[in-house]
Formats: C-alpha cells, structure tokens, sequence
C-alpha cells in the first residue's frame, strides 16, 4: 500500500477529552484539518501514549483484528476497574478470553433465555406503568429500575424486594459516576460494595450454605472455570456474575434516549401502539419497537470510543501503528458516518425494519453500539439481545393510550460534553387509565 503522509496532532489530547466528551473525536478532525466524516486514521498523543483513532468498516476490521490487538491494560484502570471490575472478561485475550467467553455468552445470548428474560421484564415494566399511573415517573430510573430487577431475576439471584432495589440502585449509581474524575470515588465505593455482596453470594453458592436453581446464571458463575478447567477465584465470579447482570441497568439510558426520541416522532408512537394491539397488546416481539429500539441505539451517545493495544507493527491506511501503541475505535462517529450510513443524521427506525431481529442487525458492520466483530469469537457485548428486548419492551409501554412523555425542553436534550450523558431529568412521564 501506498504510504501517504498521516494525519497527526503532536500535543497532548487527554484534556480535551474531558471537555469534550462525545464531541472529542470529531474535534480531533477539525484539528488535524480532516474534513469532520473522513474516515482518515489519526494519530495522537493521549494518556502519554501514542494512540491511533480509526472509525468506520475499515477501522472496525483493524480494531478487532485478533492477530493485530491485544485489551489488557489497554483500558485506563480509572474506568476498567469500576465499571468492569478487576479481572473481567473485557480485560483478557488469546485463550483465556475465548474460555470464559463462551461461557458468558452461553447464557446472555441464548433465545431461550432472552425469552426468559423478556417474560420478566415485561412484567416489571407493567409495575412501572401502574406507579406512572399514581404519579409522575422517571423514566431512566424507573427503567433502570424495572431492567435491573428482571436481570436479577433472570440471574436467579433471589433477593427480598427491598433488597433487589437497593443492589440496582448501587448499579446505577455506580454506571452514573464512574470515570468522571469528581465522581470516580462514588462509583469506586458502589463496586466495592457490590463487589463485597456478590463474592459473599457466590462463596455461600460454592459452600452449599445458599442452593443456586440449577442452570442459572448465578448456578454457572459459581462454577465459573478459567482455560486450564479450574474454577477461577470468588472474586472473578462475582465479578462476572455483575457482569451479567449490571449493564442491564445501563439500558434505563436508552430508555430515556428513546422516551425523549418519542416525543420527537409522533408518527411512530401512533405505529407502534397499532403494532402492539393487533399483537392483543403484547410488549415483546413487536418489530416497529424493536427498529426504534435500534435506531435509538444507532443515533444516541452511550460509548464514546474503546482501545485496544497493538501487538505487533503494522498500518491502516498508511498511518503506521507501532507495537505498544494504542488503536481507538471512534463509536460515535461510526454510527453516524455518512459513509456508513444512508441519510446518517436522520431518525428513521425504518432502515432496521428489514432485519429480522437481533442477530441478523449485528450483520451489519458499523451497526457497533455495543461493539463489532464477532460475538463469541471476539470481545462484541453478548448482551445486545438483551438489550434491545428490554430497550423495545419499554417503548411499547411508553407507547400506550393515557401515557404522557413531557417535551419540556430539559427532557428531551441532553449535553454531548458529559459522559455518560442523558436528559438530567431522566424524561418525566405519567399516565392514566
Ligand atoms: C446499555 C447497554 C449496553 C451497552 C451500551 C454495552 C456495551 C458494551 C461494549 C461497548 C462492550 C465492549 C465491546 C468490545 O470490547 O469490543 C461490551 C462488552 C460486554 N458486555 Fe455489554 N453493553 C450493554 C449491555 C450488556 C448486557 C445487557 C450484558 C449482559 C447481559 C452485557 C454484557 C457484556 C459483557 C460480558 C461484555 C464483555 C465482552 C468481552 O470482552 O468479550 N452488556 N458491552
């Protein structure tokens, strides 16, 4: 391949990445002189480290090249340890990664399950309607809320009610403050605690002193067993066990985004009630959900970017990345490349109609919302089934008769520059009927 000159910024960028946030990548391209939708690698110094940004099918390709990158430690600890705990799947490579893969993705990635899981959520969800019903809600935290107690269920962690709600409510506060340098002790301190309560768990599952339902998450995270066949330590299962468990709550952001996505197209509330009561009202399997569900995903900023190590001396693009240096995948600018994308900067839940649910979405090369590649071969999230389930259950509800989402403008906007972002009022809603 031709080398042709890279595009390159020589002073450190770790600042502007704080007070850019979403904003960072494309900031970036104004900098360097690169029109603002090039895909051109760039090359810059961050965290003290040579680092490569590379969007789109290309940069996708080269981010999950196995041969070519490497995770661990390429994660900044202020992040990995709060939000993915120590030791975590996210963290591993080779081997071991594919191990403990394939037992994660075993269970979230299952259809039964997932159906499972859809069953409990639906029914969580209708106690979140009949408590809008008495009052105003919030739909991020009573999405949160609802997603986490499903999950948990889904889990087999059984838990008295007030409990369940307490462990949620650290896992939201903890995915609310970790990585922001101000807020980072608050999430520090929510891991530790949960970190605590869910080692205790899988130590009192390994002893016998609690009996695990068979075949459930929480029964084979206790048996949770590393590349060589030995059981990995308590802590790493507890971890995993969160793993499997917290990001469900993550998905009360979508929800907002979607909430806020409502308002702003009628036209589709008006669709997917339709879809939904010629359905008898179910609030699964609804297509036009699950479509506004992924192009929620598609337009709405969650993950910024991810990193990953080079193993070895190579290029994209004729940008030479050295073995050591660090390859960051541009999400935001990805999901919404015009390249990539037809009509990239308009909503419209019809592009993904054609797809025939989840799995067949994740074909789609730049559709990386919670990663790309593989999902068992690689590090994709294999909780994406899971995610647009809860996600599209949640619009259906937020669809019916007698529900109203304000369109006060604090609901419905959200700022670019904090991560990880969402309306601050979490988009009030109530109902009637
Ligand atoms: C708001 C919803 C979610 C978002 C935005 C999200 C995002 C992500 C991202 C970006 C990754 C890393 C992909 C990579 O390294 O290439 C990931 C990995 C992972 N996610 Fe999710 N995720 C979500 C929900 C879930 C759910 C519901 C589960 C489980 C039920 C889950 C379990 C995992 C696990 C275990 C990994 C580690 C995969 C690996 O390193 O091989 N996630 N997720």
């Amino acid at each position: 391949m031709t080398q042709t000159r890279p595009a390159r910024i020589r002073t450190e960028q770790a600042p502007g990445f704080l007070r850019w946030g979403y904003l960072f990548a494309s900031r970036l391209r104004e900098k360097a002189g690169l029109p603002a939708t090039s895909h051109t690698p760039l090359s810059l110094p961050l965290l003290g480290k040579t680092s490569v940004l590379v969007r789109g099918e290309e940069g996708i390709r080269f981010f999950y090249d196995k041969d070519l990158m490497e995770r661990h430690g390429a994660m900044p600890k202020l992040v990995q340890l709060p939000l993915f705990g120590d030791k975590a799947v996210h963290t591993l490579d080779g081997e071991a990664h594919r191990v403990r893969k394939n037992a994660m993705t075993d269970l979230a990635y299952d259809d039964g399950r997932v159906a499972d899981f859809q069953h409990l959520v639906a029914g969580e969800l209708e106690a979140a309607h009949g408590r809008w019903k008495a009052g105003t809600g919030n739909v991020h935290d009573d999405a949160a809320l609802a997603f986490g107690r499903a999950a948990l269920r889904w889990a087999g962690v059984e838990l008295p009610d007030e409990e369940m709600n307490r462990r949620v409510r650290q896992m939201n506060r903890l995915l609310d403050t970790f990585g922001q340098l101000s807020q980072n002790p608050v999430a520090m301190v929510e891991r530790v605690r949960l970190d605590r309560w869910a080692t205790q768990l899988i130590q009192d599952v390994r002893s016998g002193k609690v009996a695990a339902a068979p075949d459930s998450v929480l029964a084979h995270m206790a048996d949770l067993r590393d590349e060589h066949g030995e059981l990995v330590e308590d802590k790493v299962a507890a971890v995993e066990l969160q793993n499997l468990t917290r990001p469900t709550v993550a998905v009360g952001r979508f929800a907002a985004f979607a909430a806020a996505a409502l308002v702003k197209h009628p036209e589709w509330v008006e669709r997917i009630r339709a879809a939904s009561q010629q359905a008898g009202g179910s609030v699964t399997d609804i297509p036009e959900a699950v479509a506004f569900a992924q192009e929620v995903r598609r337009t709405h900023p969650f993950v910024p970017m991810l990193p990953a190590l080079a193993k070895k001396d190579t290029e994209i693009s004729g940008c030479p990345v050295q073995k050591g240096q660090r390859v960051l995948l541009d999400f935001v600018g990805t999901l919404t490349s015009p390249a990539e994308w037809r009509d990239a900067g308009s909503f419209d839940p019809e592009r993904f109609l054609p797809y025939d649910g989840v799995e067949a979405a994740e074909s789609i090369t730049a559709f990386i919302p919670q990663g790309g590649g593989d999902v068992r071969t690689g590090h994709r999230c294999p909780g994406e089934k899971i995610t647009v389930s809860a996600l599209a259950a949640a619009v259906v509800v937020m669809c019916r008769p007698g529900v109203t989402i304000s369109s006060d403008v604090k609901d419905t906007t959200f700022p670019w520059t904090r991560m990880l972002t969402r309306p601050a009022t979490g988009v009030r809603i109530s109902a009637t009927g």
